[in-house]
């Protein structure tokens, strides 16, 4: 992987509209669109103006916003599928074409001959018309790596800016990923996209591992929404290249912005943030046993690869649980201006631990109990 030219498209318009709960009114897409250009993502992916048309009119707007991201759009290989978006404005577009025999069957019905002729004209024209054009292979983890090749290097020819690896199913393993990105990198040399399902709980590491291999591009969706259990998160994304490349990550994006970009998106939906969502989780910054409380006072990095200040976050230190430990309980007991023995803390702690075992206690019960102690 270069380092940091990775280029993140975000399909929340796109994938996200595919998402059970994902039905978008047109304010809910522009407000999404700009706080996603805020955040910095590359590109703005919006549904098909094919589809209705709402989705035509919507595109249009997206457009006219004029975002510092690209706005892109994504469709059949189709002629009037390209023409309508042509028409409205995007700077550009993803072609697709199912490539394994599954989809081949039940989808469209094309040899992957039938593809290689059919995707000619759409990608001419989207091309002619100046948009910045991908072709994918739909199911790629499911096609014969040959037949892939024979459609990504068709589609090279036809002047492609970028070729489409999708994991439309979400089966592929990361070592998949990683070899057949290889494989397809020393077949092609224009720019490589990711797109990954999550079915399998892979999506992440899917697409750090394409990146790994010489994709450059990765396809992205707000909490990760998308058909069925959707794709990979950008805060998921974002968190596994921020641990790798922490300042370049948060150079090139907005990074404070990525909690209530996610609220926004779960808003409009009706979903709940994740408690253990990536970064941005109720949880993400809590830390509880006595071992690690001790240590974090020591170093918040002793538990924590990403500090939560980069993302305008901050931790939880939960003293009052019965896992807590007299390290703890002295940090808190030396923040309020007290100061005890050894043999003491410990009586205090054990004391602390049998009232947790009814239940953990708050900040204010923690305190009221050292200072009890105190004048005890
Ligand atoms: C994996 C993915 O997420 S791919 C993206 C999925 N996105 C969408 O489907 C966008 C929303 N879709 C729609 O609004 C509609 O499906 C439309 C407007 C695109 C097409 O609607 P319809 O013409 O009514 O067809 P329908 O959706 O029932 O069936 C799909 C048609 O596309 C064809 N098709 C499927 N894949 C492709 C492809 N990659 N390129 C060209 N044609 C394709 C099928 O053969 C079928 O056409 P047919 O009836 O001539 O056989
Ligand atoms: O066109 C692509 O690259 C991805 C399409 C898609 O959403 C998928 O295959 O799951
Ligand atoms: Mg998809």
């Amino acid at each position: 992987m270069t380092k940091s030219t990775w280029k993140l498209i975000d399909s929340t318009l796109r994938e996200g509209e595919q998402f059970a709960h994902g039905t978008f009114r047109t304010e809910d897409k522009l407000e999404i669109a700009r706080a996603l250009d805020t955040f910095g993502v590359e590109y703005v992916e919006v549904t098909s103006p094919a589809a209705s048309p709402q989705s035509q009119r919507d595109a249009v707007q997206i457009v006219k916003l004029g975002l510092g991201a690209r706005v892109i759009t994504h469709s059949r290989c189709v002629l009037d599928d390209v023409r309508a978006a042509i028409d409205t404005g995007v700077r550009g577009i993803g072609l697709l074409f199912a490539t394994s025999r599954i989809l081949r069957e039940s989808s469209h019905g094309k040899s992957i001959q039938q593809i290689i002729d059919a995707m000619g004209p759409p990608i001419e024209l989207a091309l002619k018309a100046g948009l910045e054009t991908r072709f994918s292979a739909e199911d790629a983890f499911r096609s014969e790596v040959t037949d892939l090749v024979a459609v990504y290097q068709a589609a090279e020819r036809l002047g492609v800016h970028r070729v489409g690896i999708a994991d439309t199913v979400g089966i592929a393993t990361p070592r998949q990923v990683f070899a057949l990105v290889r494989e397809i990198r020393r077949a092609v040399r224009c720019d490589i996209g990711f797109h990954g399902h999550n079915d399998t709980g892979c999506c992440i590491a899917n697409a750090y591992e394409a990146l790994a291999a010489g994709a450059t591009h990765v396809d992205v969706a707000v909490l990760g929404i998308g058909e069925r259990v959707g794709i990979t998160p950008l805060g998921g994304i974002i968190a596994r290249m921020f641990s790798i490349e922490p300042q370049s990550v948060a150079e090139r994006y907005r990074l404070g912005q990525l909690r209530e970009l996610e609220r926004l998106v779960a808003r409009v939906t009706g979903i709940e943030v994740p408690f253990n969502n990536y970064v941005t989780g109720e949880t993400a910054y809590s830390h509880k046993a006595g071992m690690h409380l001790k240590a974090m006072m020591a170093n918040p990095g002793s538990y924590e690869i990403i500090p939560p200040e980069a993302f305008g976050l901050t931790r939880r230190l939960i003293l009052g649980s019965r896992l807590t430990g007299r390290h703890a309980i002295a940090y808190r007991a030396r923040e309020m201006g007290i100061t005890f023995g050894e043999t003491e803390l410990k009586a205090l702690t054990k004391r602390i631990k049998e009232l947790a075992d009814a239940g953990e206690l708050s900040e204010e019960q923690i305190d009221r109990v050292l200072r009890d102690w105190v004048t005890a």
